[in-house]
């Protein structure tokens, strides 16, 4: 089937790739011409395992294409996907305008029937008026020719999106006309085999099944947060209780790591715009605006332990980071916790030492060159000339170090571990205090 793909992004890339694939033929538009420029000499602007291959293959078999000429997207795929960001605005509520600017153009250029899938994260009642954006467009150029509009939020997880997109807990299709929905089967059946995965609901019912799943998702990690701080209060271990509460199905494993907060360009934004729609509706959404302020304060707590341990003694002293991204295997670095923790820092004149293995030049990007803030080649030489450590990103790599090294470089010995990822038992055999998130506290052994 012929597929368009507005938006090269992350998930963009990964949709256009995966249907790609399976046997559809894909082109993929994007406005920023250096991002297809890039995408055409075989570059792929993101970070994500198996994408860069997935791209490759598919480009050389004639599947996959990348261009930013709209008008040809819209000529070229029955579906047009709208695979946009949507920020925040300034009062939390998503931005809207990239989905429906990709609406108008579809709708200036169509000349037969299109299904506009919305695979980008609205705000109930978006397809609405993405379906008005089209019949404007279209009235003013004198033209009705038929469309539909579904709603296809995604799930998929930075760092897993090819796998979580290949091999979906779910594919919601939100839709009232049965045979837009026949088809949306049809191209989704590739990856729905095993038992069938694709629930057709309403439109704003699936467009609010997005939100739900990150508020829920953030609720938990947030609750998880809470509670490491009441452990700390009242000296538990928030791993013991973390594994206790996780046996019990309904409440289970996943998502109750408690850490140094939860970032990424999803959550904290999806929390924030499920709340202004609340608010926008007079609702007043108490659980959303506690998930939030929670994560807030969580972002907040490795630089308090940080000074506190240093008797708020900071100025001039070096911290040596491990983990830039928000979460491993990817270089994003949005919202990520590690940018609150690196401003606190320069905010009390301290410097940072910084190892990530692949979001150096996403900091760079970000924060330019600064005296303040170097780049370690690797997590070892983060190390060289710091007085701690702090680790913000759970990197496999920085699960097991050479505790001897670690204390034979660092001026004080101490590391604080913002995701429970260390044996804080062998941290302290090597003559390191380790301080998490929760846990009970260990000092020199
Ligand atoms: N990143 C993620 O893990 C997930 C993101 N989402 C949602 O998917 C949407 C997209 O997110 P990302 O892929 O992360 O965003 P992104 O920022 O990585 O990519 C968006 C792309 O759209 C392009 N764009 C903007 N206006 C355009 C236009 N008129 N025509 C063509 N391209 C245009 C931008 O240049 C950019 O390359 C958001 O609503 C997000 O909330 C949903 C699930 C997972
Ligand atoms: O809408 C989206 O964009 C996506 O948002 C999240 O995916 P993602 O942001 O890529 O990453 P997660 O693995 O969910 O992690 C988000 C943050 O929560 C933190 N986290 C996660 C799990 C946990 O137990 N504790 C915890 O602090 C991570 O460190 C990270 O900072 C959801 O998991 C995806 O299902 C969803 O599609």
């Amino acid at each position: 089937m012929d597929v368009t793909i507005f938006g090269s992004g992350y998930v963009g890339l990964v949709t256009g790739a995966c249907l790609a694939e399976v046997g559809n033929t894909v082109l993929c538009i994007d406005i920023d011409p250096a991002k297809i420029d890039l995408l055409n000499s075989g570059g792929v602007p993101i970070y994500e395992p198996g994408l860069d291959e997935l791209i490759k293959s598919n480009r050389e078999a004639g599947r996959l294409r990348f261009s930013t000429d709209a008008e040809a997207g819209v000529r070229h795929g029955l579906f047009q996907f709208i695979a946009v960001g949507t920020p925040p605005d300034e009062d939390g509520s998503a931005d809207l305008q990239y989905v429906l600017a990709v609406a108008r153009t579809i709708g200036e250029h169509m000349d037969g029937y299109r299904i506009l899938v919305d695979k980008s994260t609205v705000p109930v009642g978006t397809a609405d008026k993405v379906a008005a954006a089209v019949r404007e467009t279209q009235a003013a150029r004198g033209a009705t020719v038929e469309f539909d509009v579904v709603s296809n939020p995604e799930f998929l997880k930075e760092g897993a999106a090819i796998e979580d997109f290949m091999r979906p807990d779910r594919i919601i299709v939100g839709t009232d006309n049965p045979r837009t929905a026949e088809l949306l089967r049809a191209l989704y059946a590739p990856f729905n085999r095993s038992h069938d995965r694709l629930m057709v609901m309403d439109i704003r019912s699936a467009e609010l099944t997005k939100y739900a799943a990150n508020a829920m998702l953030a609720t938990k990690i947030s609750f998880m947060n809470e509670l490491s701080n009441i452990a700390e209060a009242v000296g538990a271990d928030i791993d013991k209780v973390r594994v206790g509460i996780g046996s019990d199905p309904r409440i289970g494993y996943q998502f109750i790591y408690p850490g140094c907060g939860y970032g990424g360009s999803c959550f904290p934004k999806d929390v924030r715009a499920l709340e202004q729609t609340a608010r926008s509706l007079g609702y007043d959404p108490q659980l959303l605006h506690a998930v939030e302020a929670v994560n807030f304060r969580q972002k907040e707590l490795l630089f308090k332990k940080i000074n506190d341990y240093f008797a708020g003694d900071l100025k001039g002293r070096t911290i040596a980071l491990w983990g830039l991204s928000f979460k491993p295997n990817t270089d994003d670095m949005r919202e990520a916790s590690s940018r609150v923790l690196m401003e606190s820092l320069w905010a009390a004149g301290a410097s940072v030492r910084a190892f990530d293995p692949v979001a150096a030049d996403e900091t760079r990007r970000i924060y330019g060159e600064r005296a303040d803030l170097t780049l370690a080649a690797d997590a070892m030489s983060a190390l060289d000339g710091a007085d701690a450590l702090a680790i913000l990103t759970e990197w496999a790599q920085f699960r097991s170090p050479n505790f001897a090294t670690v204390h034979g470089k660092l001026k004080t010995p101490v590391i604080f571990d913002g995701r429970n990822i260390l044996d804080g038992r062998l941290a302290n055999a090597a003559g390191l205090t380790y301080v998490s998130i929760g846990r009970l506290p260990l000092r020199p052994g």
